[in-house]
């Protein structure tokens, strides 16, 4: 049997670049007695500390264990963890020591994991692209950097653009969003897809008013409209709207998934490998939203790990709806970390052949990249947005 000897995670990370989250990640190694190294990776804004921290402790529950009883392992650190369903920090630990379970299992098979999955249903990856905006606060700012993301060959961008509103929105602050969107959509045209990104940061009245200012230009989807926890603001939303809503990326688990689609309050599903159990839960969720007709768009924000099985997932599921993508606007050391395996080229990414997540890690960079994980505080940004753009004028 392969056994696990040893997990591990490094925080790694450089200067604060487009912002606070991109700039740090927490990887995992998995190693096994017989010398096999799988990669997972992880992060949580403000958490990376804690996240490598739970990552000590998933160590001691599973050291020893077969790597690949993935839903045995999986059942052994649920039972002792006894908050795991409402801890992030443990379900986002967890995910990534199955990413880099998963890992390890394709490389001793010796296939790429969507060989292991479900094989091709495509052949490229279509991508949307964030992390582009950094910086834009007038709209000829966004229309300029929207054209050089068209010019890059992209279908489709997503950006956030309500600037420092957070719960409510004033007529000044709609007007601004509508402005920039406006922008993005003369300065792209109608053959491109712009999609636009709330952050979960609207009570329901304002993002209803949103929806109504908005709808004119076509969006492919409305991600996070209200705060994550508001059904039944959702509810109101979805009543009250006819847009496409996109959610999941703060999803922990497949039964919160459920909810929402049982509900009838998604249409394209975002869940995060990273967040919702890793390749294992993962699987079963793309299931459960496909007997709902939920396409899925993986959220994908962090880093090369995560990106890389995230375009393993996008190989072969049926209900694919297109892939966020921040590889073109990540640190450059998050690509050169894995040697620049997973390009976009023309709007698309490539599926990584390689035995495993499909990319190698160069690990001469670790030493050099790793940092203690303390996030740095701006009171005037908060951790998520991209940076620069938390700002009205
Ligand atoms: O849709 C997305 O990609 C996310 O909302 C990002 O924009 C967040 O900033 C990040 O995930 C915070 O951790
Ligand atoms: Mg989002």
């Amino acid at each position: 049997m392969t056994k696990i000897s040893e997990i591990e995670a490094y925080i790694l990370g450089k200067e604060i670049t487009s912002a606070q989250w991109a700039s740090l990640m927490v990887l995992v190694k998995v190693k096994t007695t017989d010398g096999r190294v799988g990669w997972g990776e992880t992060v949580s804004a403000l958490r990376a500390e804690a996240v490598a921290n739970f990552v000590k402790k998933i160590n001691t529950v599973l050291k020893g264990s077969d790597v690949f009883n993935v839903e045995k392992n999986k059942l052994e650190w649920y039972k002792h963890d006894f908050n795991m369903t409402i801890s992030l920090e443990s379900t986002t630990a967890y995910s990534a020591v199955d990413i880099a379970s998963w890992d390890v299992i394709g490389k001793e098979l010796g296939a790429p994991l969507y060989k292991l999955l479900g094989g091709k249903t495509r052949d490229k990856i279509l991508v949307y692209a964030n992390g582009w905006y950094q910086n834009c606060v007038r709209p000829e700012d966004f229309a300029d950097k929207a054209k050089e993301v068209v010019k890059k060959g992209y279908k489709a961008l997503k950006f956030d653009p309500f600037g420092p509103y957070f719960n409510d929105i004033s007529k000044r602050g709609l007007d601004m969003a509508e402005e920039r969107v406006k922008a993005v959509r003369e300065a792209v045209g109608d053959n491109v897809d712009i999609l636009i990104e709330h952050h979960g940061r609207f009570n329901a009245n304002s993002a209803i008013m949103i929806a109504k200012r908005l709808e004119k230009y076509n969006p492919l989807f409305m991600e996070e409209p209200v705060h994550p926890e508001d059904m039944e603001g959702l509810k109101k939303y979805r009543a009250n709207t006819s847009l496409k809503i996109a959610l999941g990326e703060r999803i922990i688990n497949k039964h919160q998934a459920l909810h929402f689609m049982k509900e009838g309050l998604v249409d394209f599903l975002q869940a995060d490998l990273y967040r919702i159990g890793g390749v294992t839960e993962t699987k079963k969720v793309v299931g459960i939203a496909e007997v709902f007709d939920v396409l899925m768009a993986f959220h994908n924000a962090q880093g090369p790990i995560l990106n890389a099985a995230t375009l393993q997932f996008d190989a072969f599921i049926p209900n694919f709806l297109i892939q966020e993508s921040f590889y073109d606007w990540f640190p450059s050391w998050k690509r050169e970390l894995i040697y620049d395996g997973t390009p976009v080229d023309s709007g698309y990414a490539i599926i990584p052949e390689r035995p495993g997540l499909g990319v190698e890690v160069n690990e001469k960079m670790l030493e050099s990249l790793k940092v203690k994980g303390e996030e740095y505080f701006n009171p005037e940004e908060p951790v998520w947005v991209v940076k620069g753009t938390w700002k009205n004028y």
